[in-house]
């Protein structure tokens, strides 16, 4: 049976990750908060789930490295320097980092994909987000990802169109951008809405997630198809064969 330990354990998604592994075939290893030995942890599990804070991410990755320990990053909120030290972990393990492990996410990326190769430059692009009130980043990560997936739907790289949110006298929304906007309270486990709004008509592509049950199942699916491969940076397309 291969064992997950968890980056983050006492945390909301730590929380349903553990509650559902025995549900799901794995064991659970263990898991680490803040001061926990994640050195310990690597090397006591077969295959590790990170979902914790950014600022983790270095001791998490180089503790996963020594182990030679497969690691599935679900935390958001990371910045170029982060995805540059995945890829180099990448080079001696494997890493899954995706922003969302719902199947309804990356099927929502691959049609945001589709749908803005075939709209023209005409049709404005946004994505909004709604998240509960204890959410510390934005845009989310999913947002993120929706906007990667529409960029390169239309062959250009998102760093150079994304706007995030606007106030005051922005001027008019220039061509080709994809905007951002963050929504945040209650307890919304995430919704996601891209928006093609061309000439007198609009289309909106959604999901909810209505708990983060699917999250956790996603997350473990993830950790149980990473641990039988080869060192390399993988997403849940991977996974879920999309
Ligand atoms: N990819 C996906 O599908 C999903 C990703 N997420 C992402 O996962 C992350 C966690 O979300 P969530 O569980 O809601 O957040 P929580 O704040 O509930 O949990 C994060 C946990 O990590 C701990 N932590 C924070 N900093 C460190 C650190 N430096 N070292 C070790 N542990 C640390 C926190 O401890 P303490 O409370 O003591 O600070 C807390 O227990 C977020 O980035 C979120 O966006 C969430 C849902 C789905
Ligand atoms: O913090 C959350 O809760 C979530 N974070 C992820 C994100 O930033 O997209 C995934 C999900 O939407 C819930």
């Amino acid at each position: 049976m291969t064992s997950i330990g968890i980056f983050g354990n006492l945390g909301r998604m730590g929380r349903a990750i553990e509650a559902a592994i025995p549900r799901t075939g794995g064991s659970f290893a263990g898991g680490i908060d803040h001061g926990g030995d994640a050195s310990a942890l690597a090397r006591s599990a077969d295959v590790l789930v990170d979902f914790s804070a950014p600022g983790a991410l270095d001791r998490h990755l180089t503790a996963a490295q020594a182990a030679a320990t497969p690691i599935v990053i679900g935390t958001t909120g990371l910045t170029g320097a982060h995805h540059r030290r995945i890829d180099e972990a990448a080079r001696d393990i494997a890493v899954l980092q995706t922003g969302n492990t719902s199947l309804g996410i990356a099927m929502l990326a691959a049609l945001v994909k589709d749908a803005a190769s075939r709209l023209g430059i005409d049709w404005d692009v946004e994505v909004l987000e709604m998240h509960h009130r204890a959410k510390v980043d934005a845009p989310s990560g999913t947002a993120l990802m929706l906007g990667d997936a529409a960029a390169e739907g239309r062959g250009s790289d998102l760093s150079d169109l994304s706007v995030v949110g606007r106030a005051g006298l922005t001027g008019e929304r220039t061509d080709g951008t994809i905007g951002f906007a963050s929504l945040r309270g209650g307890t919304v486990a995430g919704d996601h809405s891209v928006i093609f709004a061309g000439n007198g008509e609009r289309i909106t592509l959604s999901h909810q997630a209505e708990s983060r049950d699917i999250f956790a199942h996603g997350a473990i699916r993830a950790a149980l198809w990473l641990a039988g491969q080869q060192p390399g940076r993988y997403t849940m397309n991977a996974v879920l064969g999309l």
